[in-house]
C-alpha cells in the first residue's frame, strides 16, 4: 500500500522541506497572487455599495428594464396606493432603511405630500402605536438603568465620529398626546428626517435618542408589546442626576454634537434648557423653535392686519390660549416683535396675555407655576375670568394663538368675535396633531368671512371662498430647526444663543418671494425648504459669530454670498 508522505511525524515537521509538487503549486499560487491582487482589490472596491456600482456589475442582479427614474415613480405609486396614513408611514420608514437615497429623493420632490406622513400629523399616530408597529432598531435608547454606565451605551453607537446632531426626547409630552414613554422615539426619528430632507444634514450624522425614564401612561405599562421599562417615571432628583451624566457623556462621546431637546413635559423642558444652555450646544425646539416660527409668521400677519386696520404694529395685542412650554416659549419670543417696533422690553411684555386651564393668568389669582409668572397680568384683580369669550371681550386681542391641546377650543363664536373686533383677525391654532387643533382652517375662514390670517401647527388643505383660493400657513417649528441646526453645526457653535434663535426667525420672515407675498402667505411654500434653511443657516452663523460662540474662524472671513454658497455646498443630496 502506498503511504502518503507524512509532514507531521516530527515536531520539526512544520519546517521540513515539502516535496516538489507541493513546492510547485505554492510557487504558482504566490505568482498568481502577486499578478492578480491589484485586480482583486479593485474588484472588491468596486463592489462596495458606497457609490452606485457600475451598471456592468449589476447585470443579472436587476431586471433588464430596470431604470432608476422609473423606479422612483414606482415607489411613489406604491406609497400612494396605500389607503391609511399609518401604512404610508410604515412603508416610508421601511424605504428609509432599505434605500435612504430614494427615500430622501421622494421627500425632496414631494415635500408637501410626504411631510404630513413622516411628521405631524401621522407621526403622532405612529408614536401612539410605536411599540406595536416596531420592526427594527433605529436610534439610541438610554434608560435609567444605564445610570453610571451611560458612557458605554453612547460608545456603542456605530458611527461615533460622524455624529453631529441628535434629537433627544424623554417621551413625556409627545405633540399634544401626553406621556408616550419610549414610543416618543418616533418624534426624534421624524424630526431628524426633516433635518436631512430640509437642510441636507448628512443622514449618518444624525442620532435619534429616546431616554427611558419610565412612563406614567398606565395603558402602556400594561401593554405586553410596550418597548420601555415597566415603571413609573423617576423622581426629579434622579432624573437630574441622570441628565447631568447624560449631557456630560454626550459631549465626551460626540464632541461636535448639537443637541435638540424635544417634547419634554413643560416643567422639564424649562428646567433642562436653563440647566444646560450655557454649558453645551443645546436648544429646546418646543420653547425656542416654536417661538421663532411663530414670531416669523406673526410679523408677516401683523403687517397685513395693520394694513387693513391702520393700527400701528406696536399696538397689537396678543392673547395666548395655553400657557405651557410652547405658549410661554412663543410669548417670550414675541416680545422681540414689539421691541423691534421700538417698545421697551417691559412695554412689550404688556402686549401679551395668557390663558391657562384656569382662565386668564394674573398675579392675584393665586399660586402660579414659575414659567407663567413673568407674563401674569397685574392690571386685573377681579374674580377669575374663565370664559374665553369674556377674556376676548376684555383684552380685545388682534391675535389669538392656541397652544393648549384643546381640540375645537376656538368655536364659531370665538372666531366670529375675533372677526367682529378686527378687520383681519390673526388666528393661529398651533396645537398638534391636526385632531387637537383649536380650530380647522375651514372653520376659521367661514366664521371670519374669509378675513382670517391663519397658521396652524399641522397642515390643513387650502380653501375656496367666494371664488378665491385661500392658503393656510403652517406655523410649525419644522421651518426653523433644520436651518438653525445646520447653522450651529457649520459654525461649530458652543452654545445656541437667543440671538441665534431670533436670527433664524427673522431669516424665515424675510424669505418669502414676491409671489408668496402676493398670494397672502405667512410662511414660504414648504417645497422651498432647502433654500429657506440655507438662508436661515447664514443668518444663524452670523449671529453666532457676533455672540462669539463659534469655532470656525474661516467662515468669518467670507462675505454673505460666499457663506451662502458654502452652506449650499455642504448640504447632502441623495444620489439616485
Ligand atoms: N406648532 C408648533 O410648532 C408646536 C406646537 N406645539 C403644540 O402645543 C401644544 C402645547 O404644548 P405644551 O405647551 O408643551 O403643552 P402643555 O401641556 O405644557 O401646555 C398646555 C397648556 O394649555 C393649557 N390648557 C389646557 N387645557 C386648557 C383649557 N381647557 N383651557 C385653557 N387652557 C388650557 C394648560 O394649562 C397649559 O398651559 C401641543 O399640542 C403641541 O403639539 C408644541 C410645540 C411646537
Ligand atoms: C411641532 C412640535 O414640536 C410639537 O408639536 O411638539
Ligand atoms: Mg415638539
Amino acid at each position: 500500500m502506498f503511504d502518503p508522505p507524512s509532514f507531521s511525524s516530527s515536531p520539526l515537521s512544520a519546517f521540513a522541506i515539502p516535496p516538489f509538487p507541493v513546492l510547485l503549486s505554492s510557487f504558482f499560487f504566490i505568482v498568481m497572487t502577486i499578478i492578480l491582487t491589484p485586480y482583486w482589490s479593485k474588484g472588491v472596491q468596486r463592489l462596495k455599495p458606497a457609490s452606485p456600482p457600475p451598471e456592468k456589475l449589476r447585470h443579472g442582479l436587476v431586471p433588464s428594464a430596470f431604470n432608476e427614474g422609473v423606479h422612483a415613480e414606482r415607489a411613489l405609486a406604491q406609497l400612494r396606493g396605500k389607503d391609511q396614513p399609518l401604512e404610508k408611514y410604515i412603508f416610508l420608514s421601511r424605504l428609509k432603511s432599505d434605500d435612504p437615497d430614494l427615500f430622501y429623493k421622494l421627500c425632496l420632490e414631494n415635500m408637501a405630500e410626504i411631510t404630513p406622513i413622516i411628521y405631524t400629523p401621522t407621526v403622532g399616530d405612529a408614536c401612539i402605536k410605536f411599540s406595536h408597529i416596531y420592526r427594527r432598531p433605529e436610534g439610541l435608547w438610554v434608560s435609567i438603568k444605564d445610570k453610571g454606565n451611560i458612557k458605554n451605551v453612547l460608545n456603542n453607537w456605530p458611527r461615533i465620529d460622524e455624529a453631529r446632531i441628535s434629537v433627544v426626547t424623554d417621551g413625556s409630552r409627545i405633540l399634544g398626546l401626553g406621556d408616550l414613554g419610549v414610543n416618543g422615539m418616533g418624534i426624534s426619528i421624524g424630526k431628524l428626517s426633516l433635518y436631512v430632507a430640509g437642510a441636507g444634514i448628512l443622514p449618518q450624522s444624525t442620532i435619534p435618542i429616546c431616554l427611558d425614564l419610565g412612563t406614567n401612561n398606565q395603558a402602556f405599562l400594561e401593554d405586553p408589546f410596550y418597548l420601555g421599562l415597566r415603571q413609573k417615571r423617576v423622581s426629579e432628583q434622579e432624573m437630574d442626576e441622570f441628565m447631568d451624566e447624560f449631557m456630560h457623556e454626550m459631549t465626551q462621546a460626540f464632541p461636535k454634537m448639537m443637541i435638540q431637546f424635544e417634547d419634554f413635559s413643560t416643567d422639564k423642558a424649562f428646567r433642562y434648557l436653563e440647566r444646560y444652555r450655557r454649558q453645551y450646544p443645546v436648544f429646546n425646539d418646543d420653547i425656542q423653535g416654536t417661538g421663532a416660527v411663530v414670531l416669523s409668521g406673526l410679523m408677516n400677519a401683523a403687517k397685513l392686519s395693520s394694513a387693513a386696520s391702520g393700527m400701528p404694529l406696536n399696538a397689537h395685542r396678543i392673547l395666548f390660549f395655553g400657557a405651557g412650554s410652547a405658549g410661554v416659549g412663543v410669548a417670550t419670543q414675541l416680545q422681540s416683535f414689539f421691541t423691534l417696533q421700538g417698545l421697551s422690553v417691559e412695554e412689550a411684555r404688556r402686549r401679551i396675555w395668557l390663558i391657562d386651564s384656569q382662565g386668564l393668568v394674573y398675579e392675584s389669582r393665586g399660586r402660579l407655576a414659575e414659567h407663567k409668572k413673568y407674563f401674569a397680568r397685574n392690571d386685573y384683580s377681579g374674580p377669575p375670568m374663565t370664559d374665553i369669550l369674556d377674556i376676548i371681550d376684555y383684552v380685545k386681542p388682534t391675535a389669538l394663538l392656541g397652544l393648549s391641546t384643546i381640540s375645537g377650543a376656538f368655536t364659531p363664536e370665538v372666531l366670529q368675535l375675533m372677526a367682529a373686533i378686527n378687520p383681519r383677525p390673526i388666528i393661529f391654532p398651533l396645537s398638534n396633531p391636526v385632531r387637537l387643533s383649536e380650530c380647522s382652517f375651514n372653520d376659521a375662514v367661514v366664521n371670519t368671512n374669509g378675513t382670517v390670517l391663519f397658521a396652524s401647527g399641522s397642515p390643513f388643505p387650502e380653501q375656496e371662498f367666494v371664488g378665491r383660493v385661500l392658503y393656510p400657513g403652517q406655523g410649525n417649528n419644522m421651518y426653523i430647526f433644520p436651518g438653525l441646526g445646520l447653522g450651529a453645526i457649520l459654525s461649530r457653535a458652543t452654545q445656541v444663543t437667543d440671538s441665534m434663535v431670533e436670527a433664524s426667525s427673522l431669516g424665515l420672515a424675510n424669505s418669502l418671494t414676491e409671489e408668496e407675498h402676493a398670494a397672502g402667505l405667512l410662511y414660504p411654500r414648504v417645497e422651498r425648504i432647502r433654500e429657506i434653511s440655507a438662508h436661515i443657516a447664514v443668518q444663524v452663523i452670523r449671529a453666532a459669530q457676533k455672540a462669539n460662540v463659534t469655532h470656525s474662524p474661516e467662515l468669518a472671513k467670507m462675505d454673505d454670498s460666499q457663506l451662502h454658497a458654502l452652506v449650499k455646498r455642504k448640504m447632502w443630496n441623495p444620489s439616485f
